[in-house]
């Protein structure tokens, strides 16, 4: 009997503690998403969920709380009846003359000291089940080991001085068995180049720096850095020399300057204005009365007090300023006017001729304004296969090529409320439909195919 409640006691206090990560998790998304709620005017039913994480918490208490005053009262209700048996029977042999008063009360009193043990036990025995169902969880988590170390392997002197190199990759997310996004990637990357890698949307071009930065390993085929399978690096180590941007950046509550240097011990202020300048965020930063001083609230609940352009630019700063042998902008300057995203761009292509061979850059982008300054191309499909690879200068000019790239360019470049066709002459039908972005419809017409998409 007290194993089987030892169980349930054990059980639900796991279930509890469950719940109560349940309600930190959508605690902790509804708050940051607190602005797109009030925008949808969803507050209500945002707080009925709320309140269905706690009413669960509460029901698992509550039946906690009732098996609890069961076990609790009917120990002390047989405890209770045991005493007054004791004192029926022990009366009767008192009459009886068998015993003495004497005999019965140290008796009694033995009775009592052993089952007041014996019930502090059992509530030893419940609290102990409670710790051990609230203790599992966290010992499961203590137990995980991560599939991708990041401490051990080796620190590869001469790991930049190469090639990257994704051979024969095939991939998909570990939430998504059924979903491949590459079947046999090939691609390679020479060093010191400025690669821009564009295709619709889902094509696969984040995860390929998702797999260069070894957030996930392939399923098969491997990515090498200057033949260095990147599987037996020092993750750490690796991960220091490349510079990583994505479209959304995280700064942290502090002040600009302190977001620069997140990643740089001791940077000198000459570093740091450096750093804004090429990322073209010094001269809104010198607006400010405090200058790099000046304090930005957290991003991760939305309040950072900038601007999603400037976000942005001091993102790029802060991985400017560590001098990464390898640049990875994941749509990094999305925000930004084109004005501002060509000063950007043209900053990072100069940065690239000034470091020859120094610094490898690798952009992900949908803006003909980001691509254009690249010197190298590398379109992939709807199936996350490359379709074209080029230089810009000879992509743009081969009337063949260039018009399947202008449709690719375009089937990326199209999204919002714009309704646009671009004809293709000379492009082979085949290509073209490979490179449309779905929903666009194909026209054969004389000397192409008009491709036009509603916005
Ligand atoms: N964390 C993830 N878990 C499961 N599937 C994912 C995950 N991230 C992306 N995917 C899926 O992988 C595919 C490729 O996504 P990816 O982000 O690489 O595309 P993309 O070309 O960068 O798209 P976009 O231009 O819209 O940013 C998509 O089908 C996407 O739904």
């Amino acid at each position: 009997m007290s194993t089987v409640y030892g169980r349930r006691i054990k059980q639900l206090s796991r279930t509890i503690q469950d719940n109560l990560g349940d309600m930190t998790k959508v605690t902790e998304e509804k708050l940051n998403g607190l602005k797109t709620i009030q925008s949808f005017a969803q507050q209500t039913k945002v707080v009925h969920e709320y309140n269905q994480e706690i009413k669960k918490i509460f029901n698992s208490s509550m039946l906690e709380g009732k098996l609890s005053g069961i076990y609790f009262s009917g120990n002390g209700f047989l405890g209770n009846v045991t005493m007054i048996g004791l004192l029926v029977i022990g009366t009767n042999f008192i009459g009886r003359g068998d015993i003495s008063i004497g005999d019965l009360s140290s008796f009694m009193m033995y009775a009592v000291y052993t089952g007041s043990s014996v019930f502090g036990l059992g509530n030893f025995y419940t609290e102990l089940m409670k710790g051990i169902g609230a203790a599992e969880r966290i010992f499961e988590l203590i137990e995980l080991k991560p599939k991708i170390t990041t401490s051990l392997g080796e620190k590869v002197k001469d790991l930049t001085e190469g090639d990257i190199k994704f051979s024969n990759i095939r991939f998909n997310y570990p939430s998504r068995s059924d979903t491949p996004v590459f079947n046999n990637l090939n691609l390679g990357i020479k060093r010191g180049e400025h690669v821009c890698i564009v295709g619709p949307s889902g094509s696969g071009k984040s995860t390929i720096s998702q797999l260069l930065l070894r957030f996930y390993d392939p399923i098969s085929g491997g990515v090498t850095v200057n033949n260095h399978d990147i599987k037996d690096l020092n993750l750490n180590f690796y991960r220091s020399l490349i510079g990583y941007v994505q479209q959304e950046p995280l700064l942290f509550s502090g002040t600009i300057r302190e977001n620069i240097t997140f990643g740089v011990k001791d940077a000198s202020d000459e570093e740091i204005a450096y750093a804004a300048k090429l990322s073209n965020a010094y001269d809104f930063i010198m607006e400010f009365p405090d200058g790099f001083d000046t304090y930005i609230g957290p991003s991760s609940t939305g309040s950072a007090q900038l601007s999603g352009g400037q976000k942005q630019r001091i993102s790029l700063a802060r991985t400017l300023i560590k001098h990464p042998k390898i640049l990875v902008l994941d749509e990094a300057t999305s925000a930004l006017d084109s004005h501002l995203e060509e000063v950007v761009m043209r900053n990072l292509s100069q940065l690239s001729r000034e470091k020859t061979g120094e610094i490898t850059i690798l952009l992900i982008a949908h803006r003909l304004s980001t691509i254009k300054n690249s010197e190298r191309i590398i379109v992939l499909n709807n199936h996350g296969e490359v379709v074209e690879d080029g230089y810009f200068s000879v992509l743009y000019s081969d009337p063949d090529i260039g018009f399947v790239f202008f449709a690719a360019i375009w089937g990326v470049v199209v999204y919002g409320p714009v309704t646009s066709w671009v004809q293709l002459s000379h492009a082979p039908a085949a290509r073209a439909r490979a490179l449309a972005p779905s929903g666009a419809r194909l026209v054969p017409v004389a000397g192409g195919i008009r491709i036009t998409a509603r916005g």
